[in-house]
This record gives C-alpha cells, structure tokens and sequence, in this order.
C-alpha cells in the first residue's frame, strides 16, 4: 500500500453523513480513491446535489463515487465506519463483503463497545481504534456543515504496538483539510473522547442548554465539572486517568461564559430525534456499576435520554 490512486488503496466509507461526509470528502477532493457506501434515499441526494462541504466560509462540492448494499464484489483497503451506533449492526453486516484479510477497519464511532461487536465479527487484528475530533451535522438539504473548525482523525492499533500498516493507513487518511495522527494508545485516547463527550452531552441535556446559559445561573457552573469527576472517575478506574491537564481543557470548557457550545445529543433532543443513549451514556454507567463507581448525575442523564429515546421510538 503507498498514499497514491490506484490499487491498494481502496476507501470505502460507510456512512455519507456528517463525519463520513467530511472526511471521505476531503480524501476524495484529495484525489483518494473514495467510495460511500449509503443507503438508497442518501444516495438519491447524493446523486441530485453532490456531496456539498459548508459552514465557516466553506464551499465544497465532490461528486461522490457511491456503492449500495449488495453491490460490493471485492475487499476494499481501509473501512472507514462513520455510521451512529444505532446503525452499527445494520452496518456491519453491509459492509462484511468489503473486509477481506487485509483490510483496515478504522471506526469514528463515540464511545467503545463497537470495537467489541466489530472484534467479534471481522477479528481484532482487521479493527483499528479511531478519534475524530471534529463538529459537523447534516442539514435540512444533504449537506455536511462544519460548526467548528477543528478537524483530527487518531489513530492507532488496539495492542498499542507500531506497524508498518498503521503508518501506511495514516498516510493514506492523511489530506489537506484535517490532521491525521498515530497514537501508541489509542484505547486511551477513545476512553478520554468518550469522557468528554459524556459530560458535555450529560451538562447539555440536564439543564436544557448551551454551557453560556447554564453558567449563567446559579448553581450552573458547579454542574460540568460534577458530571466530568464522574465520568473521569470511570475512566479512571477501567485503567484510564485523564491527566491533569485534560481536565483542565474540559472543565474550561464546561465552565466558560457567554459559551454557545452544546453537543450533538443535546441538538438531537431538542430535534426531537433518536440519539445513542445506550452506546455512550448507558454503557459508561454500566461500566461504572461493575468498577463500584457512583453515578448519579450521569445516571440522571441517562435515565432522562432513555425516557425520551422510547418517546421518539413509539412515536415513529
Ligand atoms: N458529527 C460529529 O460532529 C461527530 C460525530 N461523532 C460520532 O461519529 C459517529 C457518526 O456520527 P455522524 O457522522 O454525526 O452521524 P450521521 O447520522 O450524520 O451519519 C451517519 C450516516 O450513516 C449512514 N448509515 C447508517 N447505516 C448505514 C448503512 N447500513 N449503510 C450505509 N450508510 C449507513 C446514515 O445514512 P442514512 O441517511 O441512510 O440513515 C448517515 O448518513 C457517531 O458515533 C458520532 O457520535 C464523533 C465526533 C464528532
Ligand atoms: C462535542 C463534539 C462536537 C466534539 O466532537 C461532539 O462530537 C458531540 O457533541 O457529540
């Protein structure tokens, strides 16, 4: 494999929606050999306007290679797999006919128990660990927009060693447009995302708000960092203390004013839509009740997302 067009070098991405969107869109405007695997209304829109990058200033537009389920013949190089957990096993199966022996699996997912369900299904040594930093949604007509301008992609085999594979897979993730990095302990870093992530979902979706409207109150300003002890403490106990710096960055920003920063969650709640309550907020607490960790405000939050993802699920 080298970081050229051609064979070898074969990206499939699961997924056109917001990360998929962005990061297959920049490697293909790169000149990757890209292809999105979406489902038929996607690649409908798709087909109609393009695959259209917006937001800060932004103006992309690619005409995506597309690929339905059922259509794959052969094993393609790297997998990336941008899909919400609430579609993982769904997923899984679509895309099993794309791994074959020597294919990369890299996941975008939140959270960690999909690397159990994809270990299990295609073997560990096919699934590399994988961060995105990144703050992107889908709107209304199909199109990726950027709320942010930070753009990462991580990272790094499961068993923490070099290989000669995850420097190839890097360079061939590697565009103009976003950071790609290697990590040595690429378990660690999903774990701290996954702290984050947490606890900006839990402050956002308990008070009902951005981080500057929930400071702004009495009493708003001690929520963040007591729903960060909580999730740092599991992180903590399953092997993965935040070192201090990194809970200074997310207590700044939990804790800073006038901040419009909220989370995906809590958009998804407020849109009304499903979110992936059990994959990032019921498997951390789960976690917290076989390490003997206490909970509360983060057993709140799920209590509250589990209530309003059954109201979205019977009202479907
Ligand atoms: N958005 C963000 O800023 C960030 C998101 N993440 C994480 O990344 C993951 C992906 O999130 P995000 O990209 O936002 O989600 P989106 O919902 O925007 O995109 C997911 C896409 O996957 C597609 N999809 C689902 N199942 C399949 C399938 N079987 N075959 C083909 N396509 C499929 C969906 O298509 P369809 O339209 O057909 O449903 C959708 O377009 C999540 O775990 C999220 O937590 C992490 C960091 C930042
Ligand atoms: C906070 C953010 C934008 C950072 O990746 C995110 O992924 C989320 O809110 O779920």
């Amino acid at each position: 494999m080298d970081t050229g067009q051609g064979t070898g070098n074969r990206i499939l991405v699961v997924g056109a929606g917001a990360t998929g969107g962005f990061f297959g869109g920049r490697l293909a405007a790169a000149g990757r050999d890209v292809t999105f695997l979406v489902r038929p209304h996607r690649a409908a829109t798709l087909g109609e306007r393009g695959l259209r990058i917006t937001g800060l200033g932004e103006r992309t537009l690619i005409e995506p290679r597309l690929i339905g389920a059922g259509e794959i013949t052969q094993p393609y190089d790297v997998v990336l797999l941008s899909v919400k957990a609430t579609g993982l096993a769904q997923a899984i199966e679509d895309v099993a006919p794309a791994v074959g022996r020597g294919t990369s699996i890299v996941p975008f997912l939140n959270g960690m128990a999909h690397l159990d369900a994809l270990n299990a299904r295609f073997g560990a040594e096919s699934v590399l660990g994988g961060v995105v930093k990144v703050a992107t949604t889908v709107d209304a007509d199909g199109d990726v927009v950027r709320l942010a301008p930070m753009a990462e992609l991580t990272i790094g085999e499961q068993h923490g060693q070099p290989s000669q594979r995850l420097r190839e897979v890097c360079g061939l993730l590697s565009a103009p447009g976003f950071e790609t990095a290697v990590t040595a302990d690429i378990i660690t870093a999903m774990w701290h995302k996954w702290v984050f992530i947490v606890t900006v979902g839990a402050l956002t979706c308990l008070a009902r708000g951005s981080v500057g409207e929930i400071v702004g109150v009495p009493g708003g300003a001690r929520l963040g960092p007591g729903i960060l002890a909580e999730a740092a403490a599991v992180s903590a106990a399953a092997g993965h203390p935040l070192p201090a710096g990194e809970l200074d960055w997310i207590t700044e920003m939990v804790t800073r004013r006038g901040s419009d920063f909220t989370s995906s969650t809590y958009r998804d709640v407020v849109a009304g839509q499903s979110t992936e309550v059990e994959h990032v907020f019921g498997d951390l607490v789960g976690r917290a009740r076989a390490l003997s960790v206490d909970t509360p405000l983060l057993d709140l939050a799920t209590l509250q997302l589990r209530v309003h993802q059954h109201r979205t699920a019977t009202a479907l």
